[in-house]
C-alpha cells in the first residue's frame, strides 16, 4: 500500500506519525512509505533516517498527499489538507471531531475514510491510541500550571510544594483516568497537595489503592466542585465522555469564587474543554487570563515534547497501522471490534453516533460500511 507521512503544520507542531523504526516495519512488509521531506526533524528525526529505513522522501506536498491511498497524521487535518483528501483515500489520525463542526463537515465532503486514534477502544475499556499522549499530556499539565502560577505568567505567585514552614499549593484535578491519573501524581511528586474528582467509583477505587490514600479522592458532584473551586490554586481539566463534547464543569460565574491568579489548565481543551471560558490555545501564547484566572489550554500540548511523544504514539499506533496496510481498511476494522468504533466518517456519512448527536446530523453504524 502507498502510505504518506505528511509534515505536521499545526501551530508549533512537531511531531511526526512514524518514527524510522515504524517506517522500517512497514516497508519490510512491503508497503511503499513516503515522507514528506523534513516531516521528522522537529522529533529528531532526519530525513537520513527514513531514507535508510527504506522509505521515499518527497519534498512536494501536493504530490505526496494526491499518490497516498493511506495518510498517517498526528493531528486533526487542518483546512488546506482537508482540501488536499479526496475519496477513495483513509486518513488515519487525531480528529476529536465533536469539538469542530467545520472540520467534520469537511472531511463528509472529501469522501474520504476517516479513521480517528482518540475513539478506538481496548479489552480493558481503555482508549489505546489516546493513553500515550494522555500520559504525556497529564505529566505536562503540572510543569504548565506551576510555570502559570508564577506571578510573571499572571499568577498568584506560588510555588507547588511550598517551603519548610508554608503550606504546598492545592491542586485539583477533575477527572481521573489517564491524565487525571499522572497529572496528580506528578503534583503528589512536586509536594503539593492533590485531590482527584471523578464520577466512576471503580477508578477512585483504584486510585486510592495505588497511591495508598497519599491524595484525596471525591467524587465528582457540583458540590464537589464547587468546592474545589474555592479551595485550589491549580485546577485541571481531564475529563472525558469518549467521542463527545466535553461537559462544562466549571462556569464563568464560579471564577468569582476562585483566588485571583488561581490556574486553570483545559487539557479537554480537544474535546472542546470543560471549563466554560476555555478556548484553544497554542504553545505560541499558552495562556490568557479571564476574570483574574489564568487559563492553560494547549489543544496539542505533547508536541511540545516531540521526541518523546513520536516514540510513544507510533509504539501504540504501528500495530493498527500494520493491519490498515497489510488487509486494507475495510478487512483491517471488520476483523477488530476495538478498532471498528475509530470509524468516524466514511464516504460523506458519519459513523461515530457521539460527533453526529454534537451537531444534529444523523449516524450510520460503522459495522454497516465495513461488510
Ligand atoms: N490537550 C492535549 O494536548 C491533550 C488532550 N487530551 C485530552 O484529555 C482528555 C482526557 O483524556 P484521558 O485521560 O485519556 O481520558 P480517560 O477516559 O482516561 O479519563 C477521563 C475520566 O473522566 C472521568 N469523567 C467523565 N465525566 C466526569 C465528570 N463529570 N467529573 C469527573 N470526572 C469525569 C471519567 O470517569 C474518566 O475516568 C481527553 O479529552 C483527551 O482527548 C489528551 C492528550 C493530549
Ligand atoms: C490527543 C491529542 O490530540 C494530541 O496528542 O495532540
Ligand atoms: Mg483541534
Amino acid at each position: 500500500m502507498k502510505i504518506a507521512i505528511p509534515k505536521e503544520i499545526k501551530n508549533h507542531e512537531y511531531r511526526v506519525a512514524l518514527t524510522p523504526t515504524g517506517a522500517r516495519e512497514l516497508v519490510a512488509r512491503g508497503h511503499r512509505v513516503t515522507v514528506q521531506a523534513g516531516a521528522g526533524e522537529g522529533a529528531g528525526f532526519p530525513d537520513a533516517d527514513y531514507r535508510a529505513a527504506g522509505a521515499e522522501l518527497e519534498a512536494e506536498v501536493a504530490r505526496l498527499w494526491a499518490e497516498a491511498e493511506l495518510i498517517l497524521k498526528v493531528k486533526e487535518p487542518q483546512p488546506e489538507e482537508v482540501e488536499r483528501l479526496s475519496a477513495g483515500q483513509t486518513l488515519f489520525t487525531y480528529l476529536h471531531l465533536a469539538a469542530e463542526e467545520a472540520l467534520t463537515r469537511g472531511l463528509m465532503q472529501s469522501g474520504a475514510t476517516c479513521i480517528a486514534y482518540e475513539t478506538i477502544t481496548d479489552r480493558q475499556g481503555g482508549l489505546p491510541l489516546l493513553a500515550p499522549m494522555s500520559t504525556v499530556a497529564g505529566r505536562m499539565a503540572i510543569q504548565a500550571g506551576a510555570h502559570s502560577l508564577e506571578k510573571a505568567q499572571g499568577g498568584a505567585g506560588i510555588l507547588l510544594p511550598g517551603v519548610p514552614g508554608v503550606a504546598p499549593a492545592r491542586v485539583a484535578v477533575i477527572g481521573g483516568g489517564v491524565v487525571g491519573e499522572n497529572a496528580a501524581r506528578m503534583a503528589l511528586g512536586l509536594g503539593a497537595e492533590v485531590t482527584v474528582l471523578d464520577k466512576s467509583i471503580p477508578r477512585l477505587e483504584t486510585l486510592d489503592d495505588r497511591y495508598q490514600g497519599r491524595m484525596k479522592t471525591v467524587f465528582s458532584t457540583a458540590d464537589a466542585i464547587d468546592e474545589v473551586v474555592r479551595e485550589s490554586d491549580l485546577i485541571v481539566g481531564a475529563v472525558l465522555i469518549p467521542g463527545a463534547a466535553a461537559p462544562k464543569l466549571i462556569t464563568r460565574a464560579m471564577l468569582a469564587d476562585m483566588r485571583p491568579g488561581s490556574v486553570l489548565v483545559d487539557v479537554a481543551i480537544d474535546q472542546g474543554g470543560c471549563f466554560e471560558t476555555s478556548r484553544p490555545t497554542t504553545h505560541a501564547e499558552p495562556t490568557y487570563v479571564v476574570d483574574e484566572v489564568v487559563h492553560y489550554c494547549v489543544a496539542n500540548m505533547p508536541g511540545a515534547v516531540a521526541r518523546t511523544s513520536t516514540q510513544a504514539l507510533t509504539n501504540a499506533t504501528l500495530p493498527f497501522v500494520i493491519a490498515l496496510a497489510d488487509k486494507g481498511w475495510q478487512r483491517a476494522l471488520a476483523d477488530d471490534p476495538h478498532f471498528l468504533p475509530g470509524l468516524n466518517v466514511h464516504q460523506g456519512r458519519v459513523t461515530y453516533a457521539a460527533v453526529a448527536e454534537a451537531f444534529g446530523l444523523e449516524s450510520i453504524d460503522p459495522a454497516s460500511v465495513v461488510g
